[in-house]
């Protein structure tokens, strides 16, 4: 495994938090949660922020945090809101590889049971379904490796992710070396 990040995405309830710490266990990195970090910098839940201050300043808040990540070898999961910040998703493509954990809406919202104290990034009117429709594109636009986590544990999905990205940077070096033979 390189020393580069490996930044999860995905929607709420996909697991990015809970897988994110077993993968590091698993390859011997750091672990951040982006969620983390807005809370212990703002000092409040992040249903707090929200309620408080509003959704557009919650998104800058969290823009915030993307843009002033430093770190290596480290599995950073992110809030599913990350993917509305173009800025915020250019920092964080600097930093590794976005890994997209893919989820279907039923199993999504049969984990997610506290949708109105979760914090989301949802607008007025807007359903679980709406939020799904919106953001599936997006993530899959920016995804590095798309990881399938249809019935899959959390010890299995951190597995696949860990081969998936070890296939994905044996085939980068194979693509390059042949680059190089080539010239
Ligand atoms: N593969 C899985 N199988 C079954 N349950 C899971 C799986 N992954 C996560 N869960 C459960 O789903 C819930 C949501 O997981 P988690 O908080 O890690 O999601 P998240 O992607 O970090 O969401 P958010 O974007 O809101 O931070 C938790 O209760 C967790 O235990
Ligand atoms: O998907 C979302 O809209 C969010 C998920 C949480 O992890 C937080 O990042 C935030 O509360 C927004
Ligand atoms: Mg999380």
């Amino acid at each position: 495994m390189s020393s580069e990040n490996l930044i999860l995405i995905g929607m709420p309830g996909a697991g990015k938090s809970t897988v994110g710490v077993i993968l590091a266990k698993r390859l011997g990195y750091h672990f951040i949660d982006t969620d983390l970090l807005i809370q212990a910098q703002e000092g409040c839940r992040l249903q707090d922020i929200i309620d408080r201050q509003g959704l557009e300043r919650f998104r800058q808040i969290e823009e915030q945090v993307l843009l002033g990540l430093e770190t290596q070898r480290t599995v950073i999961a992110t809030g599913g809101s990350v993917i509305y910040s173009r800025p915020g998703i250019e920092a964080i493509k600097r930093c590794g590889r976005l890994v997209y954990l893919q989820v279907g809406l039923a199993e999504l919202q049969s984990r997610i049971s506290d949708m109105g104290e979760r914090g989301l990034v949802m607008g007025a009117g807007q359903s679980f379904s709406d939020l799904y429709a919106e953001r599936t594109p997006l993530y899959a636009e920016h995804a590095d490796v798309f990881v399938d986590c249809t019935g899959l544990n959390t010890e299995q999905v951190a597995a696949r992710i860990e081969k998936q990205v070890l296939v994905g940077q044996i085939d980068r070096w194979v693509d390059m070396m042949t680059e190089k033979k080539n010239d």
